[in-house]
């Protein structure tokens, strides 16, 4: 089992206690333990392939693992999938968009747990339907099929979906993948401002290490699916975790939101 990630004593979001996931006979989360306060913001970084979607999905309580996962300070297992859903929502790396959807019904589908099954949306869900997309400045679009939308108007879209939904903690799978520097920024602002104004608490995965310090109150660093480390950016984004884990050769310069990772190539008789 790993060092154990408890930070302060506030209340925690999530509570994730020897976390094990096996697929296919594969082990690959290997008893990972992870506690996030109410309010934090939380980024797992590793290399491909080291678990960290995997651990997302598994707090989310959307694959099966051993070991015990608790939510606002409810066991995870005793949620109903419906009650699951009105605290965590997902935003998964490549959101499935039905084709021809419109941004209104796509974020409309966020209401589905308040609705009865096999019935109709409330006022109450168009009018949560309305505000969020107004808050995200997202209500010139909704009539526009999804698909129209460009990556960083659709990234706000899959936010919007998942803030209909109530939730208060959000899992987010590589938030900006697809964005170009511009909209990175823009969208995690965006998540930023709406964690404080909402209280929300954050749990992301992240492959840019210098923005996945800047925004983080910590981060997790995990490796061949373990916790190798866990702290404030600047106790993880070392130039020595980040040779030994990555196999990158970095400096990691001081910024002033956090340490910035920049890339270096080697001598030039290593590169022939
Ligand atoms: N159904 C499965 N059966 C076997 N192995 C799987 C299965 N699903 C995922 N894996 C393996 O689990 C490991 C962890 O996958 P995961 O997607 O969690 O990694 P990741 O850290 O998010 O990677 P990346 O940065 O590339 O997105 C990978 O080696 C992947 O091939």
């Amino acid at each position: 089992m790993t060092a154990n990630l408890t930070a302060t004593s506030a209340p925690t979001a999530v509570e994730a206690v020897d976390l094990r996931v096996t697929l296919d006979g594969a082990c690959i989360l290997d008893g990972v333990d992870l506690t996030v306060a109410v309010g934090e913001w939380v980024t797992i970084i590793g290399p491909n392939g080291a678990g960290k979607s995997t651990l997302l999905r598994a707090v989310g309580g959307l694959l099966p693992a051993s070991g015990s996962v608790s939510l606002f300070g409810t066991p995870s297992a005793k949620l109903h999938r419906r009650q699951r859903a009105r605290v965590v929502a997902t935003v998964a790396q490549s959101p499935v968009v039905p084709p021809g959807m419109a941004v209104f019904d796509y974020v409309l589908l966020g209401r589905t747990p308040y609705m009865p099954p096999l019935g109709r949306e409330s006022a109450a869900d168009l009018s949560a339907v309305h505000d969020v997309l107004g808050r995200l400045d997202l209500g010139r679009f909704a009539d526009r099929p999804l698909t129209t939308l460009s990556g960083g108007e659709r990234q706000r879209v899959f936010l919007a979906r998942a803030l209909a939904q109530g939730a208060t903690l959000l899992l987010l799978d590589e938030p900006t993948s697809a964005l170009d520097i511009g909209n990175q920024q823009e969208v995690l602002e965006l998540v930023d401002q709406l964690r404080r104004d909402h209280g929300l608490t954050v749990l992301a995965t992240m492959h840019e290490l210098s923005i996945a310090g800047e925004y983080a109150d910590r981060l997790v660093l995990l490796a061949g699916g373990r916790m190798v480390a866990a702290g404030p950016p600047r106790a993880v984004l070392t130039e020595e975790l980040l040779a030994t884990h990555y196999r990158a050769r970095v400096r990691v310069i001081d910024g002033a939101h956090g340490p910035l990772v920049v890339p270096v190539r080697g001598p030039a008789e290593q590169q022939s």
